[in-house]
């Protein structure tokens, strides 16, 4: 990792990546809870709260909406990325060039390595040939390092998401997203693993407002320096809601409960 070369898609030193590549990795069911969230253009409308340090898209995406947004939105281009309906070894195919990416004007890139899977090797490679390109274009680097393949047989154990930010680190990633172990102490651990790589924990389906953000709260206190999140945004009802509160806890030091007075969620509860 190099010092700063996350500046464009950080805020105090922590991010808050909205990711959007679930029309690629898991297809319109996605969509499904909140429909209108198929429109690209809606996502890239919450990518413009003050929030939002960076939006995570598919290159086709980014080349059709990201010109309109290009003032107001960090771009983080998601190079890799296979479709649910693959069912071979895990693996992710390398859609667009760093060149290319840096010619639409994204500001860091993204990459998925499965470590652990057939494909470990690779993927590996390939991810040194974009980090390398990364830096010649003055790009900040972001890993997905979500372990998986046949021989695992718990993603989320906490030994397992210590080695994920470690390959983080080791790799030349400038912030390593993980999928949450399951506890602050455990996601503490996987960010002293991964040194200056800041750690960032994966969103996961879409659970309740103060479930979200107390498992959010807890990682930030444990060492995590964010979020890259998806479903738990733009799946609610009212996703800027959320990242009201989000921005809160993320970057105000509020706690939870003062978080979820931005909620409607919260207005009911009070009725
Ligand atoms: O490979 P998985 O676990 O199905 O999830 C992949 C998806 O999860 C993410 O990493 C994070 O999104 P969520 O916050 O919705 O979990 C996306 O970038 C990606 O599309």
């Amino acid at each position: 990792m190099l010092p700063d070369a996350d500046a464009a898609i950080t805020r105090d030193g922590k991010a808050l990546i909205l990711a959007y590549d679930h029309g690629i990795e898991h297809g319109p069911v996605d969509f499904e809870p909140n429909p209108e969230t198929a429109d690209p253009e809606r996502v890239f409308d919450l990518a413009t709260h003050d929030a939002v340090t960076a939006l995570a898209v598919g290159k086709g995406v980014a080349e059709a909406y990201y010109p309109s947004y290009a003032d107001d939105v960090s771009l983080l281009a998601k190079l890799n990325g296979t479709s649910n309906l693959w069912m071979g070894e895990p693996d992710s195919a390398v859609n667009w060039s760093v060149e290319y990416a840096a010619e639409l004007g994204a500001d860091a890139i993204g990459f998925t390595l499965y470590g652990g899977s057939n494909n470990e090797v690779e993927m590996a490679e390939e991810f040194r040939d974009a980090q390398e390109a990364a830096r010649d274009h003055d790009m900040g680097v972001v890993m997905w390092s979500y372990p998986r393949g046949q021989g695992l047989k718990n993603d989320t154990d906490p030994g397992t998401i210590a080695y994920a930010a470690r390959l983080g680190l080791e790799l030349g990633a400038d912030i390593a997203k993980v999928k949450y172990p399951g506890s602050p102490e455990a996601i503490g651990e996987a960010a002293r693993m991964a040194g200056p790589t800041k750690v960032v924990m994966s969103g996961g389906s879409k659970t309740d407002d103060r479930a979200f953000l107390e498992t959010v709260a807890g990682a930030i206190d444990g060492g995590a320096k964010g979020l890259a999140v998806g479903r738990n945004v733009f799946q609610r009802e009212n996703p800027k809601e959320i990242l009201d509160a989000l921005e809160a806890v993320i970057f105000e030091e509020a706690s939870v409960d003062e978080a979820l007075k931005l909620t409607s969620a919260s207005a009911v509860a009070n009725d």
